[in-house]
């Protein structure tokens, strides 16, 4: 079962595919982040899933109801969903309750109160409907735009960057609790940001868009642990692409040869069949050490610079011609002699060009 169901989607604009063959689905109370780099696409996505866009192709189901297919284009008023966009913010004007009760349309006055009151109670912001946004801090007004999308109570509920406006500290906090809330309202949600942590923090599950393209769908850890490609390896934390000839590989495994007397094993298969493979690691799991410890993959070098950055050190550490990163708490000078070393499980395999 599954709440949204987004099929074969396709969006032109000046003959040039930027939603190209887009299929997904999100589960009943699942939140679905849509990350990628600016240009991407999740906008225009979003857009059409909440109707402000027609797409040039494709179906899109909600709740069982087809609302977009080649017969059937339901205006987004009629999709009940809700919606936090960055451009959507509060009216200054307004109060709190008129902030709320204006996105519920026609109801009684008896009816909108009810849903107002209730609404807030879902923020724990009661009692502050008389107040206007500019009396309230930053967190509270995200929290009033939250109460706001969800009045009406929608099953949906789509946000487009809506922290991108508080500063660091507010949208770390804020996160946290947009997602407690989403919960909490048993909302199915689909998010977008080009911010990885926040996709990291607030998914149950992440779709990772490049030119318009899905390059991976995948739980937050799957999506760190095991990228699929190099441009979300790249995307989501930070990571040394090696170059090999591949000289082993089965399903147990597979090992290259770098070429610099360090032959690298992976617990996983490449998914080349014989030839120049190349590999990802993640500086921290690039473990440093002063002796050799016997571990597999381990290999001699030497530190060729490194940078201070309080909770550990990033290091450059020159394996023969190969340069490798490692962040570590052991404290090491510019050329020292070092032991790397990196677990089999944590050598990535990355796609075949
Ligand atoms: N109305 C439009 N007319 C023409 N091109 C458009 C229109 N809307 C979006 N595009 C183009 O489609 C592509 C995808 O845009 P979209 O806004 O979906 O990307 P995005 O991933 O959300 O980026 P950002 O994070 O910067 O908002 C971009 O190249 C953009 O220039």
């Amino acid at each position: 079962m599954s709440n949204i169901k987004v099929t074969s989607l396709i969006k032109t604009f000046g003959g040039a595919n930027v939603i190209d063959d887009v299929s997904f689905t999100v589960a009943p109370g699942e939140i679905l982040v849509i990350l990628g780099a600016s240009g991407c696409g999740k906008t225009t996505t979003l857009r059409c899933i909440s109707g402000l866009e027609q797409p040039t192709s494709g179906s899109i189901v909600i709740d069982g109801k087809t609302m977009f297919d080649a017969n059937v284009n339901i205006p987004p008023e009629h999709r009940h969903l809700g919606m936090m966009f960055q451009s959507y913010a509060l009216w200054p004007h307004k109060t709190v309750y008129g902030n709320i009760a204006y996105g519920l349309g026609k109801l009684s006055d008896d009816e909108k109160r009810r849903k107002v009151r209730d609404a807030l109670a879902l923020v724990g912001l009661s009692g502050t409907e008389d107040r206007y946004p500019s009396t309230l801090s930053g967190g509270q007004q995200q929290r009033i735009a939250l109460a706001r999308s969800a009045a009406a109570r929608p099953k949906v509920i789509l946000l487009d960057e809506p922290l991108s406006n508080l500063d660091a500290k507010l949208r770390e906090q804020m996160r946290n609790e947009l997602r407690k809330l989403i919960k909490e309202l048993n909302m199915t949600a689909v998010y977008i940001t080009h911010d990885q942590s926040e996709a990291m923090a607030l998914a149950d599950k992440i779709i990772f868009m490049k030119n318009g393209k899905i390059e991976q769908e995948a739980a937050p850890r799957t999506i760190y642990a095991r990228p699929a490609t190099r441009a979300v390896a790249e995307f989501i934390g930070s990571a040394t692409f090696l170059n090999g000839t591949m000289t082993e590989n089965a399903a147990e495994g597979a090992t290259i040869d770098l070429g610099n007397g360090f032959k690298l094993s992976s617990s996983l298969p490449l998914s080349a069949s014989k030839g120049a493979a190349q590999v990802a690691i993640r500086p921290e799991r690039v473990k440093l050490s002063r002796a050799p410890t016997g571990s597999p993959n381990e290999v001699r070098g030497q530190v060729a610079n490194l940078i201070y950055l309080g909770e550990h050190t990033e290091y450059a550490i020159d394996v023969g011609p190969t340069r490798i990163v490692s962040r570590s708490q052991l404290e090491l000078e510019p050329g020292a002699n070092v032991f790397v070393r990196v677990a089999p499980e944590d050598v990535i395999p990355m796609p075949a060009n």
